[in-house]
């Protein structure tokens, strides 16, 4: 039996060698990656227009999400980001992109005149796009450890689409899960969108 323990033992190795990896890209080659990203998003969706979806400003070596973003905004979806809050929760605010930002906690970017829509607004979304070091093919899911978005996608509408963005090499044969861990319906990276699971939209 894997105990919690040693999952989150191996989660945390797991982080450290992802990072290491995400380090060793060059900006060009992650501002294309954002790119490319973008456009396996514009597949994904297909002819599909959320509502509202719920993305992320990407920090250091993440995937840029800023294409990704101007993609959703240019179908006339309504984008909400979130804020880290001290206890690890994901609080959320509305986001355009041309909104100025400013450094948040822990590395995060946040727009410099958040309107806090609470913790339950995640609930409103019909697309959540979801940070990640590594997905498997089950939609198992390797965050950066403090649980935020486990939290907030238990919050999530049930016809939601969850997807997370990823270099083409994080999508890995397996990966440890918790509990506690929330499954992604999807994976956008580079090369292509990857989807998991059926039942959501689009
Ligand atoms: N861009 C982005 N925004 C996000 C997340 C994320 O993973 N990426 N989160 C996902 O839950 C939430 C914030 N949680 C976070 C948890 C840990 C770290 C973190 O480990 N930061 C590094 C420095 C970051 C860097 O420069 O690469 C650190 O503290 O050492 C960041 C965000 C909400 N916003
Ligand atoms: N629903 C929850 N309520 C309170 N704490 C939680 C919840 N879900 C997860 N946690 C806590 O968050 C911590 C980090 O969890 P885990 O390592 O699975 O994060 P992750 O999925 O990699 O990160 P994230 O979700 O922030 O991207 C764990 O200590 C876990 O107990």
């Amino acid at each position: 039996m894997t105990t919690p323990d040693a999952i989150a033992a191996a989660k945390a190795g797991l982080r450290r060698t992802l990072l290491a990896a995400r380090a060793q890209r060059t900006p060009a080659a992650r501002r294309e990656a954002g790119r490319r990203i973008a456009a396996a998003a514009a597949d994904l969706l297909g002819d599909w227009s959320p509502a509202v979806a719920a993305v992320y400003l990407a920090i250091g070596t993440e995937p840029p999400t800023d294409q990704l973003i101007a993609v959703l905004a240019d179908r006339g979806c309504r984008l909400i980001v979130p804020i880290l809050r001290d206890d690890g929760d994901l609080d959320w605010t509305p986001y355009h992109p041309a909104d100025p930002t400013e450094p948040g906690l822990r590395g995060t970017l946040i727009p410099t005149q958040p309107r806090a829509l609470g913790v339950e607004a995640v609930s409103t979304a019909d697309l959540i796009v979801v940070p990640a070091l590594a997905v498997d093919p089950t939609g198992v899911r390797l965050g950066r450890g403090g649980g935020g978005y486990d939290r907030a996608l238990r919050r999530r509408s049930p016809g939601s689409l969850t997807v997370a963005v990823i270099y083409d090499d994080e999508l890995v044969p397996s990966l440890p899960e918790a509990d506690h861990d929330q499954r992604v319906d999807a994976a956008l990276t580079p090369s292509r969108a990857h989807r998991f699971r059926a039942g959501s939209s689009p």
